[in-house]
C-alpha cells in the first residue's frame, strides 16, 4: 500500500528469504511491504521468540534515509514519547543495514478502507476526532525532539499491534531537523524541493517554500479532512501546481463547504489558525486538541470503541 513519494530515488531493495538469519539474533519470517526507501520484514528474535519489523537499506544509497529513522527513533525513545515503534536494534551486515522496531497493526490508510459503511471510506465521527488528537500528540513529540515529518499521511499512522486504542507515527525516511545545535529553529532555505506526497502536502511544498512545524499539521488537517468525510476534493488531480491551488482556493470562506463538507466546524477554525502560523512560531497543539475534544463534546459523541473494535466491522475486515 505504500504510495512511493513524488521525490523518491530509485532504490535497490534489500530481498531476504524466510528463515534467512540476520545478525545471529533475527530470523526472517515474511515481507510486511515495501516502500521508497527499502523492505521491511517480519523477524522473529531467536532467544525470546518474540516478533518484530525489519528496515532495511543497501549501504550503497547515497540517500542513507535508514541513518536518519534509527536515529529520530533513538531520540524519541529517550524523550519517552509514547506515539512511535519500540527501536530494538540497528546494524549493518554484508551490503546493507538495518533497524528492528516493534510491529505496528494496520495503518489508518488500510483501516479506512474497511468502514461500516464501506462505500463512503471514513470513520465514524467519535474514532475520527479520537484518532486525529492521538495523531496531533503524535507530531508534538516529533517536533519536541527537534524534527519535523514531512511525509505524514494515512499510511503513515498505524494502531499499535497490542493495543488498538494507541496510534502509532512510523517512517521517518523524510524527517528533517528544523533546528540547530543551539536549539534554535534553523533559518529558512531559499527554496526547497517537492517532498511529500501530492494529496497531503502542505501549500508551502507547492510553492517550494522550507516547511515549518505548521506544514506537518496543515498535512495532519488533510488527512483529518480525509478520514472524516471519506475524501478530499483534490483526490483525482495529479498536477502538482493545481492541486497546490485547489488548496489555496479552499481557503476562501464561499469554497469552504467544497473542503469541509461533512466536518464539525471546528476544522475550519484549525485551518484558519494554522494558516496565521509562521515559520519559527511553536504552533499551539493544545488549541487544536482542545477544538477536538469540544466537537467531540459539541457531537455527544463516544470516542471508545473505534470503529475496527466493534463486532460488525471485524465480521467485514481481515486484520493483518
Ligand atoms: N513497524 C512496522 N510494523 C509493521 N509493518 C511495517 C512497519 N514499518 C513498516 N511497515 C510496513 O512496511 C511498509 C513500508 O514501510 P515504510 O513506510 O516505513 O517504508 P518507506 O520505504 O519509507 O515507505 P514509503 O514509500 O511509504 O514512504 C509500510 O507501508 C508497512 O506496510
Amino acid at each position: 500500500m505504500a504510495t512511493p513519494p513524488a521525490a523518491a530515488p530509485h532504490i535497490a531493495i534489500v530481498y531476504l528469504q524466510p528463515n534467512e538469519e540476520v545478525a545471529g539474533r533475527w530470523t526472517v519470517l515474511r515481507k510486511l511491504g515495501e516502500g521508497g526507501f527499502g523492505a521491511v520484514y517480519m523477524v522473529k528474535d531467536n532467544t525470546t521468540g518474540n516478533e518484530y519489523a525489519l528496515k532495511s537499506e543497501r549501504t550503497v544509497e547515497i540517500t542513507r534515509v535508514l541513518k536518519m529513522e534509527v536515529y529520530v527513533l533513538a531520540a524519541l525513545k529517550k524523550a519517552k514519547a509514547t506515539h512511535f515503534c519500540d527501536l530494538i536494534d540497528s546494524g549493518h551486515i554484508k551490503d546493507y543495514n538495518f533497524m528492528v522496531m516493534s510491529l505496528v497493526g494496520s495503518t489508518l490508510h488500510d483501516l479506512r478502507k474497511k468502514p461500516l459503511e464501506s462505500s463512503k471510506q471514513k470513520f465514524s465521527l467519535g474514532t475520527a476526532l479520537s484518532v486525529g488528537i492521538k495523531c496531533v500528540e503524535a507530531i508534538e513529540e516529533l517536533h519536541n525532539i527537534g524534527f519535523l515529518h514531512r511525509d505524514l499521511k494515512p499510511g503513515n499512522f498505524a494502531t499499535d499491534k497490542k493495543d488498538v486504542r494507541k496510534i502509532v507515527m512510523f517512517d521517518f525516511g523524510m524527517a528533517r531537523r528544523y533546528v540547530d545545535s543551539k536549539g534554535g529553529v534553523r533559518k529558512p532555505r531559499w527554496a526547497a524541493g517537492f517532498r511529500g506526497t501530492l494529496r497531503y502536502a502542505p501549500i508551502s511544498c507547492h510553492i517550494s517554500r522550507e516547511l515549518c512545524r505548521k506544514d506537518d499539521l496543515e498535512t495532519w488537517l488533510y488527512q483529518q479532512i480525509e478520514i472524516t468525510r471519506g475524501l478530499l476534493p483534490w483526490r483525482h488531480l495529479e498536477d502538482k501546481d493545481e492541486v497546490g491551488r485547489f488548496k489555496e482556493k479552499c481557503r476562501a470562506e464561499e469554497n469552504h463547504k467544497e473542503l469541509f463538507a461533512g466536518c464539525p466546524r471546528e476544522y475550519i477554525d484549525i485551518m484558519s489558525y494554522l494558516d496565521t502560523v509562521r515559520y519559527y512560531d511553536t504552533p499551539d497543539y493544545r488549541r487544536l486538541s482542545e477544538a477536538m475534544k469540544q466537537a467531540i463534546t459539541a457531537h455527544n459523541l463516544q470516542e471508545y470503541p473505534y470503529d475496527w473494535e466493534k463486532p460488525e466491522w471485524q465480521k467485514l475486515s481481515v486484520l493483518p
